[in-house]
């Protein structure tokens, strides 16, 4: 496997100013500083050309907006690439993507909350668009947005049985966006997926799998990833542009959605995020998840 970019922005400074017992400056010399982790990892196989994309925001892979950020970079850079084929997985053992970053919806200025919105929707467009074959490896709990990546994939391998996967917001008091909608019905059918989301159920990988929800389970990472190569190696053969426009026309819904909605959408978000009733609501998940 071979790292074809990192998206992490080393620290240039080796040197730090202390100050000493007469108070006065003093510049000691000192190893650089570990550059921070990136948030998202990717590497590429050299033969199949395949990326594995590994979200790493310890500990849950909440997507706040320098994460959706990176993730957005990546896959332009696949697609400057030609890229073959991208599995995104996690780095946590439990967890695939607790969804959004609460902490980005919660008293967060308008500004933050605007910017946190219109970067998820640039990076979901850009990756459920995308041309080449994605599937999500998804090695933990994939809540909300987790599970809202995963069916933007065109394939979706879980590891089972314990762990669990849905759109759950109404459990939580707020709505599922119309995209989000579009998403699971085109998994689930209109059906299923007015049951699921009305009732923001929460299913097991094996009920995920009898659902249609995903595709495939497995016991583990590495078998995730493999039965993920597995798919993406039948588009091998497959001319890439041909490819690419059908997908596009599969999901022309979804994305001439966004694309003509997102200022509403927006507004919609806005609307929805700053009313009191929903923000003491996220202030009491919060809470509760941290009392667990
Ligand atoms: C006409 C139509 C109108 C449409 C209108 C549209 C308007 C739009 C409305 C807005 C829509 C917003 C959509 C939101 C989608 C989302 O994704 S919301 C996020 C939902 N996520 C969840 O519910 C998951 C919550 N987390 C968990 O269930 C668990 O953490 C876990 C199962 C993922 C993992 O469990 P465990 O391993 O035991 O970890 P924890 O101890 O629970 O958590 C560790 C740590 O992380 C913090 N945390 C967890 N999740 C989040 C999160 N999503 N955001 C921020 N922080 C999170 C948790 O509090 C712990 O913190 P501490 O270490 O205790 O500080």
């Amino acid at each position: 496997m071979a790292v074809v970019f990192r998206t992490c922005k080393s620290l240039s400074k080796n040197a730090i100013f202390t100050r000493g017992i007469s108070s006065s400056l003093r510049l000691h010399s000192q190893k650089p500083p570990t550059p921070p982790e990136p948030l998202v990892n990717v590497d590429v196989d050299d033969k199949s050309g395949v990326a594995v994309v590994t979200l790493n925001r310890p500990p849950v892979n909440s997507l706040n907006t320098p994460l959706l950020s990176e993730l957005k970079n990546i896959i332009k850079g696949l697609e400057d690439n030609k890229s073959r084929g991208m599995i995104l997985t996690s780095s946590s053992e439990t967890v695939f993507s607790a969804g959004l970053d609460l902490m980005e919806m919660y008293n967060a200025p308008k500004d933050k909350l605007s910017a946190f919105w219109t970067t998820l929707q640039s990076t979901w467009l850009a990756l459920y668009r995308s041309s080449f074959p994605t599937v999500a490896a998804i090695n933990g709990h994939a809540p909300a947005g987790g599970c809202l990546l995963s069916l933007s994939c065109e394939y979706r391998v879980m590891v089972g049985p314990k762990f669990s996967i849905g759109l759950n917001e109404t459990q939580l008091g707020i709505v599922a966006p119309p995209w989000f909608v579009i998403c699971m019905r085109d998994v689930l059918g209109h059906r299923q997926t007015e049951m699921a989301l009305t009732s923001g159920r929460m299913f097991s990988a094996p009920e995920a799998l009898k659902l249609g929800l995903i595709d495939a389970m497995v016991t583990n990472k590495a078998e995730a990833i493999t039965e993920a190569q597995k798919f993406i190696a039948q588009f091998a053969k497959i001319p890439p542009l041909a490819r690419k426009l059908t997908k596009e026309s599969v999901r022309q819904e979804g994305i001439k959605y966004m694309e003509d909605n997102m200022i509403d959408d927006l507004q919609m978000f806005m609307d929805l995020v700053t009313q009191e009733k929903i923000q003491k609501g996220i202030g009491l998940y919060l809470a509760s998840l941290k009392k667990k």
